[in-house]
């Protein structure tokens, strides 16, 4: 049954996705219908959801914090709420939204306000990025190489005009820009060689797409999948195998599973969590020691 005091803090990135403000504001309305007071606040610059969440912890006046916007936003949220027992509930209104598809978040609004309303949750490991522009929480993946790439050159503009086509079309460009230089991965201590790495907490990649068997989220470990071949050939091979969902049965991916992972060697690649760009390397990954209470 909801507590019919419950406060509700929905945190929106009004930049996020093709910035469906209306539908988070019906989205509220559905929330009070559902029992629970519901207060939305916009974010006005990029961190400041993570600001907002810490506040409304220490507040301690809310049940449920809602991260309304994409990956990046439920990230920062997390960062916010690190340590705390509040429920981080997701409004999936950004360009790719991962780990609201990886955990079966409702995109039917009616039914995810019901449910968090109902207050169920279940536990779930983030992963912690340190790099050269410090640390931060993802939620969802780390990319360092060609992937980190696509995402330090996307068109902000172009990705709020046709979403996720943005990055299709980045790709396509950075096929012929981007050049390879072997990277050594250290995964658990032991050194690996690779011409690209995705360091993952779940087993989705930009949307839908498998990107390994097995999902992490409810454990302490991370997914590392290792790209064996450089160039224009094997990125599209990569590519369509993602597409097919037979990424991990490709000759040269390699999927390890870790608790660390850490890349000093080549230094000043690129880096991205959760699509956002992070810099560059040298990185080390790891699990934080609290996880997150996630509404689903
Ligand atoms: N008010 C704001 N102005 C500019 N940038 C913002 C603002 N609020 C948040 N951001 C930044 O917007 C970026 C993108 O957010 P988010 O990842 O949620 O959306 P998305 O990229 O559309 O979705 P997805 O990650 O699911 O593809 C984040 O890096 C976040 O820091």
């Amino acid at each position: 049954m909801p507590d019919p005091n419950a406060q509700v803090t929905v945190i929106l990135n009004p930049t996020a996705g093709r910035r469906r403000i209306g539908r988070v504001v019906r989205f509220a309305r559905r929330l009070q219908h559902a029992g629970m007071q519901a207060d939305i606040v916009p974010t006005l610059h990029k961190g400041h959801a993570t600001d907002l969440a810490r506040r409304a912890v220490a507040e301690r006046t809310c049940s449920h914090i809602i991260a309304a916007g994409g990956d990046g936003t439920v990230a920062e949220v997390a960062e916010g709420m690190a340590g705390s027992d509040i429920i981080l509930g997701i409004l999936p209104v950004g360009t790719a939204n991962v780990l609201a598809r990886e955990l079966r978040v409702p995109f039917d609004d009616d039914r995810n306000a019901r449910m968090i309303a109902s207050g169920v949750s279940t536990i779930v490991w983030p992963g912690r990025l340190r790099s050269s522009t410090g640390e931060c929480l993802f939620v969802q993946m780390v990319g360092i190489g060609f992937d980190a790439h696509v995402v330090h050159v996307v068109s902000a503009r172009l990705k709020k005009l046709v979403g996720r086509a943005a990055y299709v079309m980045a790709t396509l460009g950075a096929l012929w820009k981007y050049t390879f230089a072997p990277i050594t991965v250290s995964v658990d201590g032991v050194p690996y060689q690779a011409a690209s790495v995705i360091v993952s907490k779940g087993a989705l990649y930009a949307g839908k797409y498998v990107l390994t068997p097995r999902t992490q989220q409810t454990s302490r470990k991370l997914s590392v999948v290792l790209f064996g071949a450089a160039g224009i050939g094997s990125s599209i091979r990569y590519g369509l195998a993602l597409l097919r969902g037979t990424l991990s049965r490709q000759h040269d991916v390699r999927i390890l599973t870790a608790e660390t992972v850490e890349i000093r060697d080549p230094c000043h690649m690129p880096v991205q969590s959760d699509g956002d760009a992070r810099g560059h390397t040298p990185i080390r990954i790891d699990i934080p020691d609290r996880p997150l209470r996630i509404a689903v």
